[in-house]
């Protein structure tokens, strides 16, 4: 490895601890992520020198956040324990132990995938509960705590001091019926029970934590009584007899028991309520441990064996054919589990269903009913399948008409995409409205894809027409108030005008939503943001020249083509203005030139809440600033979104402001104090 790649590797891993510990998300499953650590301590062990104090391999999780509760010190740091992935390196590390210690014994635990909590408690009293922040500093989560239902205010006991650790978590039942309600509102949902747990603990509110449901399970007793400082079994035994729920554990005298602790909790994975996500072995005798240090970042005498990473076999029952907003074809596999003969249990969630993307895949994947595949989840998040293990009988062939509409479909050129082309396709017209409806565009609260189905099947009451046949329609839906209450189409009276209503506000929606919203290909919200900096108004827009679009920074040569093209139908200029007549907005709105970021550098990263970064730049401009691509000693501000990642830590390494949107309005409106 070079040392360029060793600094894109920490780039990377920095970008990913961040997102875990300080955000509480994941884009790599923890097997990938943990893959990239084993690369950088190969690294770190074949050049020690290039190692610095901020590597990842020094660090503990995250940084703790204001928001979540004050900052408080730690009595005992909150370490990590150090990975291991075969048991070959659990028995030579068992043996080390031994050769030392020849009566040292192991407790083999269940290793809980959630998040890391230390309860405080004077003379039996809970006084404190932290997170682990860095390690050293975490934040006061005591309110949090006090609402998980196992964590108990009072212990039966008058010691004079106590420190516990312990791993909160949310069941996976707990994570499914949130998600579903999440789901049921149309808001994001939580990737896995970690992230949601850990997003729980650290939030403001204790009536949330309270109604979303949180568990304990504790592992250690970290400072207390001499007679709580000898053997691990015994803490856990005597806290167990307390009341507290303990994390499942076994006695090991030998690598052999350890190893078969091992196997036991990893057969037990599928079947537990909860996830977990290895197994950690530790000395018993706590005045052993100090003999086998592992390291700053690490606790000693202890080590965490990590299991391979979830997989089911399923078998296939059928293969369903839909038609996209584009009018392409999409496949999804619907399975069961061949073991359990219900939906796959994979990751703290249940599986049922998989994009088989197309032809091709298919084909190569050998996709048939009746076949049997492995399935696992890349980043934990998106099913995915990863090899016939038993062929079905016929390989599925996609059909050649349109299940929708019933026309013929076409073999689109070059790719192994298959398309409907009718542009009366009623499968497409129903998805397109139903996009230009939602959150990434026009935003109308309430109009979602099957209100939007259902609208486009309903013929109007008396007439030959349906309620929506394009994106206008939707704003001459209160033109049919009466017809849609009495027939209850969008709910009854209340939730008819409340959606009415949202139609109603979606009119002063910016612009650039309009435009996004009409599908053209390759226009989404951040190329509408850069062809509206140059045509603020809509009308303009429509009839500019190829010429023009193409000289527009960030607009290539097939997207100008795409729209020209679409502007050039007669019925799509006949919508725009139809659009313009009905009141929708059309020009952006007038932003004031000033100076008020004369002489001022900014550089923009990450993703903004309230606006496309092209947007933010233009505003920068706009009021006198510079913006420049990669943070310097010139750089007066970064203006960072979420999941900003190399760039912040440059920032902050170099000691530059670091402002967020709202930073970057109060620095125009001369509310901020430059420095
Ligand atoms: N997917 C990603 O992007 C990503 C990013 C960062 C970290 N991670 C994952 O986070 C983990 C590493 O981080 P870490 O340092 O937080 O954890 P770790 O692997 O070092 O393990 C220590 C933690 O295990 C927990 N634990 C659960 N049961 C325990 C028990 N019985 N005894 C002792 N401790 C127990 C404790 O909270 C403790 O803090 C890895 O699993 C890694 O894959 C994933
Ligand atoms: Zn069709």
């Amino acid at each position: 490895m070079t040392f360029e790649t060793y600094q894109e590797l920490i780039d990377q891993i920095n970008y990913h601890m961040d997102l875990y510990y300080n955000q509480d998300k994941t884009e790599i499953s923890d097997y990938e992520y943990d893959q990239l650590m084993q690369q950088l301590k190969a690294a770190e062990a074949e050049h020690p020198d290039w190692v610095r104090p901020d590597s990842p391999s020094q660090k503990i999780g995250g940084t703790t956040k204001r928001e979540a509760g004050v900052k408080v010190e730690h009595n005992v740091p909150m370490l990590s324990i150090e990975d291991v992935f075969d048991f070959q390196s659990v028995i030579d590390w068992v043996k080390k132990v031994q050769e030392m210690h020849p009566d040292a014994i192991f407790s083999v635990e269940q290793k809980i995938d959630g998040l890391s909590m230390t309860l405080r408690y004077r003379k039996g009293r809970l006084e404190l509960a932290e997170t682990r922040g860095d390690g050293h500093i975490g934040e006061d989560v005591t309110q949090n705590a006090r609402a998980i239902p196992q964590v108990p205010d009072k212990l039966p006991i008058t010691d004079p001091y106590l420190e516990l650790r312990g791993e909160v978590y949310m069941t996976r039942d707990r994570f499914e019926a949130y998600n579903a309600r999440q789901e049921k509102d149309e808001k994001p949902l939580a990737a896995n029970p970690r992230n949601l747990a850990a997003g729980t603990l650290r939030q403001l509110d204790p009536g949330i934590t309270a109604k979303r449901g949180l568990a304990l399970f504790i592992f250690n007793v970290q400072d207390g009584e001499p007679h709580f400082m000898r053997s691990q079994l015994d803490n856990l035994d005597r806290l167990s007899a307390m009341g507290l729920p303990v994390t499942y554990h076994k006695r090991a005298d030998n690598a052999k028991e350890v190893i078969a602790a091992i196997e036991e909790i990893g057969k037990m994975r599928d079947q537990l309520g909860y996830d977990i996500d290895g197994a950690v072995v530790k000395i018993d005798q706590i005045a052993y441990r100090k003999d086998f240090p592992a390291g700053a970042k690490y606790s000693a005498g202890h080590i965490a064996y990590k299991y391979p990473p979830e997989e089911r076999v399923v078998e296939m029952d059928q293969i369903l054919v839909d038609v996209g907003r584009t009018g392409k074809l999409t496949f999804t596999g619907q399975f069961h589990d061949v073991k359990t003969g219900g939906p796959a249990r994979l990751c703290g969630t249940s599986v049922s269903r998989a994009t088989l993307h197309n032809q091709d895949y298919i084909r190569q994947m050998k996709i048939g009913i009746g076949g049997h595949y492995k399935l696992f989840k890349s980043g934990e998040i998106i099913p995915k399948l990863n090899g016939c293990v038993k062929e079905p009988k016929a390989v599925f062939k996609a059909p050649q008409f349109c299940p929708v509409c019933g026309e013929e479909l076409e073999q689109e050129e070059g790719t192994a995409d298959i398309r409907c082309v009718n542009p009366s396709c009623p499968a497409q017209i129903s998805r397109t409205i139903a996009y230009f409806a939602g959150r990434s565009c026009m935003d109308i609260a309430g109009l979602g894809q099957t209100l939007v189905d259902a609208l486009c099947q309903e013929k109007i009451t008396g007439s030959e027409t349906f309620y929506l046949t394009s994106y206008v329609d939707i704003y001459r839906l209160r033109e049919h108030r009466d017809s849609l209450i009495s027939r209850g189409i969008l709910g009854k009276e209340k939730n008819t005008d409340k959606i009415l209503a949202a139609i109603e506000d979606s009119k002063s929606q910016r612009p650039t939503r309009l435009l996004a919203g009409l599908g053209i290909r390759n226009v989404g919200l951040s190329t509408a943001a850069a062809l509206m900096a140059v045509y603020p108004d809509l009308m303009d827009l429509m009839h500019a020249g190829f010429e023009d679009l193409q000289g527009i920074p960030d607009i290539g040569e097939k997207t100008a083509a795409d729209i020209v093209h679409f502007f050039a139908h007669e019925d799509k200029r006949r919508m725009m203005a139809d659009f313009r007549a009905l009141g929708l907005t059309m020009r952006m709105p007038e932003e004031e030139k000033t100076e008020a970021l004369a002489g001022l550098t900014i550089v923009v990263t990450g993703k903004l809440p309230g606006m496309e970064r092209s947007e933010a730049k233009a505003l920068i401009e706009k009021n006198g600033g510079k913006c420049t691509g990669s943070v310097s000693g010139k750089t007066d501000y970064l203006l960072a979104g979420e999941a900003a990642g190399s760039k912040l830590d440059k920032a902050k390494s170099l000691g530059i402001p670091v402002i967020d949107e709202e930073g970057l309005k109060a620095l125009i409106e001369g509310k901020f104090k430059r420095e």
